[in-house]
């Protein structure tokens, strides 16, 4: 199959499937990238509501800068999903988060495609392996899911099913780079990937704290906005938390806040924090670090927060209090 597969970098024509908020976000990207995009969406309105999506995001789009020709009049809008794919290299799958609606679009959407094309599944959190059982050529579905906007938040997570071929993930998370996406390459399937995964586990929080009455809405959001999501815009939760251990690192922070995972601040199971996984996590700090300092880390810290507050318009100005 892969004979026919263009190279990542060759790629002209990408064709997304479903059209709504992702499926259009992921269209505005591809324009603006200076691919030409065929879309199909079954719906009546399918194609005047994708137009407007595009029209509304462009202006963000030539703000970050476009790619010579990128133009919305490279969109297509076809019949047909037979018309859509009939000379795509790459296409996004992007249809309601329903596993029989999945199933059944993936299998017509591996007999339309030219043999070989990759097609990438923007599901938020279906194991491509439930999905491509009844295709005919499974190998070249995989997973993709995007971050909305995909046409403003980089991450892409790529993961193959059980009967993806590597090839088809090597692919397609090659081709997500060229067209400009940050990606992360999974090895094997996690339920919710791995962003999905720590955003439900906070929301499943959230949603703990408002039907027990103990946060507003208001207060929940205002907790990140205003506390740690200042930080995970540019540094992870694990590098950050490094830094709560002062110079000591993630290793003193373990030491000092390790216990506290047992205590009854969540309603998740703590995992156990034994001698693998406290070797784990220090080891990965140090590796994330990439040499730089526990010094180095909290001056770049700072200097992001500054900047986020400064872009979002919260930096009280010269004098002023
Ligand atoms: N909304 C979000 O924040 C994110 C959504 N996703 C995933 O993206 C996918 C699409 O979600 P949204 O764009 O939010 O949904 P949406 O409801 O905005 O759009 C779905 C589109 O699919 C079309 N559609 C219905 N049946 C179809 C079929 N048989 N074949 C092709 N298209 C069909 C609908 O007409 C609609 O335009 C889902 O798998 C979802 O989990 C992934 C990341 C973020
Ligand atoms: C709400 N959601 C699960 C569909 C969100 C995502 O999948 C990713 C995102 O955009 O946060």
């Amino acid at each position: 199959m892969s004979e026919a597969r263009t190279a990542p970098e060759d790629v002209r024509r990408v064709a997304c499937i479903g059209a709504g908020v992702i499926g259009g976000g992921w269209a505005a990207h591809f324009l603006a990238r200076g691919y030409d995009v065929t879309a199909w969406d079954p719906a009546p309105d399918a194609e005047p509501r994708l137009r407007r999506l595009v029209d509304a995001a462009w202006p963000a789009l030539v703000q970050l800068g476009l790619a010579p020709g990128a133009s919305p009049d490279r969109l297509t809008v076809t019949a047909t999903l037979e018309e859509a794919v009939s000379e795509a290299q790459f296409v996004q799958e992007s249809a309601p988060e329903k596993l029989d609606l999945k199933r059944e679009l993936l299998t017509k959407l591996d007999m339309a495609t030219p043999a070989g094309v990759v097609i990438a599944s923007s599901t938020s959190g279906y194991p491509m392996t439930d999905m491509q059982t009844e295709a005919v050529t499974p190998g070249r579905l995989v997973v993709g899911h995007p971050f909305n906007p995909p046409y403003l938040i980089p991450l892409v997570e790529v993961v193959g099913g059980e009967h993806t071929d590597r090839a088809a993930v090597a692919w397609a998370s090659r081709f997500y780079e060229e067209a400009g996406k940050s990606v992360i390459t999974m090895e094997r399937e996690v339920p919710g990937f791995i962003a999905n995964r720590l955003q439900e586990a906070l929301w499943r929080e959230a949603l703990h704290m408002v039907a027990n009455g103990e946060a507003t809405v208001r207060e929940i959001d205002l907790s990140i906005t205003e506390g740690p999501g200042l930080r995970w815009a540019f540094m992870g939760p694990m590098l950050t938390f490094a830094l709560a251990g002062g110079e000591g690192g993630m290793a003193h922070m373990l030491d000092h806040f390790g216990p506290s995972l047992k205590s009854p601040w969540t309603r998740l199971e703590a995992p156990e924090l034994d001698r693998a996984l406290y070797d784990a996590v220090v080891a990965g700090c140090e590796d994330a670090s990439d040499g730089r300092t526990i010094a180095d880390l909290v001056a770049e810290r700072d200097q992001g927060v500054i900047q986020i507050l400064r872009a979002t318009g919260r930096l009280p100005g010269p004098g002023t209090r």
